[in-house]
């Protein structure tokens, strides 16, 4: 069996890991600590994708503050790592698919726009730090996704051209950092829920479970 892609680049949350109550509760427990009201976390996950920065920028506009999110942000980095790891699970799939994908000889990375210092640890804890060649988090580099420059430094590392490296991800962000890069893409359904009409988008496939990858054709 052969894989049509000799690298693929993954998207973090919402795509290999389901870190969605984690960083929700770090959002709440920040919130608590301005004396803010806690925020479901179904709303909380429309937030996420564009890097810590901008999830604090929405929490904050949310909740009527007048805080600036540099202000709260060194705070909100103590929350987070302290939530990292309270209950993230990897999507149904994707130990097998990765194991898969190695065994096909396919060259694997991460592209998340979480802040690096959460990946490794989040990736080791899941156990599957050992399938990727390269990380890349929000803020490894001046540009985070929406940029295509985080998917063209993985692809210039993994020395796979833009063009046959494939884009796995679960939102609008990685969509157009993908179309950027001139990388096909991937998105998958089950992600965290947004305006972004994943069907319309143009990707080469939007599949509802992360095993369906190993079927693309
Ligand atoms: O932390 C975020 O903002 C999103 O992370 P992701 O790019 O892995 O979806
Ligand atoms: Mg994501």
């Amino acid at each position: 069996m052969t894989f049509p892609f000799p690298a693929v680049l993954f998207d973090l949350d919402g795509t290999l890991v389901d870190s969605a109550s984690d960083i929700a509760e770090a959002v709440n427990r920040m919130l608590a600590e301005l004396g803010l009201p806690r925020v479901p976390e179904a709303r909380i996950l429309g937030w996420i994708g564009e890097g810590a920065h901008q999830l604090i920028t929405s929490a904050l506009r949310d909740a009527g503050s007048t805080l600036d999110a540099d202000a709260v942000y060194a705070r909100f980095m103590v929350h987070y790592e302290a939530c990292l790891l309270l209950d993230p699970r990897l999507y149904d799939g994707v130990v097998d698919t990765l194991q898969a994908l190695r065994d096909r000889g396919v060259r694997m990375a991460v592209c998340t726009n979480k802040p690096s210092r959460f990946v490794p640890p989040l990736l080791a804890a899941m156990g599957i730090d050992g399938y990727f060649e390269g990380v890349v988090g929000g803020d490894s580099l001046a540009w985070r996704k929406p940029d295509p420059r985080p998917l063209l430094h993985l692809a210039a590392q993994l020395d796979v051209e833009p063009a046959r490296c494939l884009m796995v991800g679960d939102s609008e962000t990685d969509f157009a950092a993908a179309r950027a890069a001139g990388m096909p893409v991937v998105l998958v359904s089950y992600g965290y829920p947004r305006s972004f009409d994943l069907h319309a988008a143009g990707a080469l496939a939007v599949i509802d479970r992360f095993g369906e990858l190993i079927g693309l054709e």
